[in-house]
């Protein structure tokens, strides 16, 4: 079988808060259209490696990068990158569900409508593709107009999924997208995350070493802002290199 091409890599990448050295010299290479899990104990530097793909981290006083993270092998930190371009590209999915105090139907074109499409069939026809997409359309259609604060933690986080899908990204970042979910819900999810990589670049940081296990292609290790161990899955969690990455997965610590 042919290897997929590379989407996001990370080229001897350093980042500090201030003067706290918080991912040290990662380099990494994740495949297009599959799902990387990043896993490791609180602290590791998951999710703030998460966050440099599409410099999430920018707004945060004294954070710098040092070295290169390529998208489709361009610099995202070079000068002529424009981060609102790139954050359509590169879409996040947080930890607790968030969506906007607004309709359903609000909440999945909110993107569309700041990118200036006033066009009401095609702002329709997208949200009704989104909400398809994360399989909520069938539990919605009829709550459009209803404030999306009123869905379930589930629902709302299968339509905070849902904005992300409707301005067209690549690669979707989710960080912890389950850790607030009940199990059933937290099973949809992963049975969606399952479907989005025929078309998406998934990247997932979880603690859930079983989650890693179901919905990942390939895991990524940290300990300590270093990346220890990435590998196919499956051979991470049955024959993993490292005495670390054995000890973290067969819950010795972490
Ligand atoms: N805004 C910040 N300012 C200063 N230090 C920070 C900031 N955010 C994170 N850190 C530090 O960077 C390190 C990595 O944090 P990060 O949140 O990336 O870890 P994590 O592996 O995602 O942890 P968790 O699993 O608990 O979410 C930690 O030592 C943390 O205290």
């Amino acid at each position: 079988m042919s290897k997929k091409p590379y989407k996001l890599e990370a080229r001897n990448l350093n980042a500090y808060y201030g003067g706290f050295h918080a991912l040290k010299d990662i380099n990494i290479a994740m495949e297009e259209k599959a799902v990387t899990a990043f896993i490791g104990p609180s602290g590791c530097g998951k999710s703030t490696f998460l966050r440099t793909l599409n410099r999430m981290n920018d707004y945060i006083d004294g954070f710098r990068v040092e070295g290169d993270i390529l998208l489709d092998g361009r610099d995202i930190y070079n000068k002529d990158i424009r981060v609102d371009e790139l954050r359509k590209e590169v879409g996040m999915v947080f930890q607790k569900p968030n969506p906007f105090p607004k309709t359903v139907f609000e909440n999945v074109v909110y993107g569309l409508k700041i990118q200036g499409i006033k066009d009401k069939k095609v702002l329709a026809e997208a949200a009704e593709s989104s909400l398809r997409k994360t399989a909520l359309w069938e539990e919605v259609k009829d709550k459009m107009d209803k404030s999306a604060l009123a869905l379930s933690g589930g629902q709302q986080q299968r339509l905070c999924i849902a904005r992300a899908l409707a301005i067209s990204p690549s690669v979707v970042l989710m960080d912890e997208p389950t850790s607030a979910l009940d199990p059933i819900s937290t099973a949809k999810i992963e049975e969606l995350i399952y479907e989005l990589k025929n078309d998406y670049t998934i990247v997932i940081v979880t603690h859930n070493m079983q989650q890693a296990g179901r919905v990942s292609d390939q895991t990524a290790f940290f300990y300590m802002g270093e990346l220890v161990e990435y590998a196919k899955t499956k051979t991470m969690f049955t024959s993993p290199k490292h005495e670390r990455t054995q000890n973290y997965i067969t819950g010795r610590f972490g």
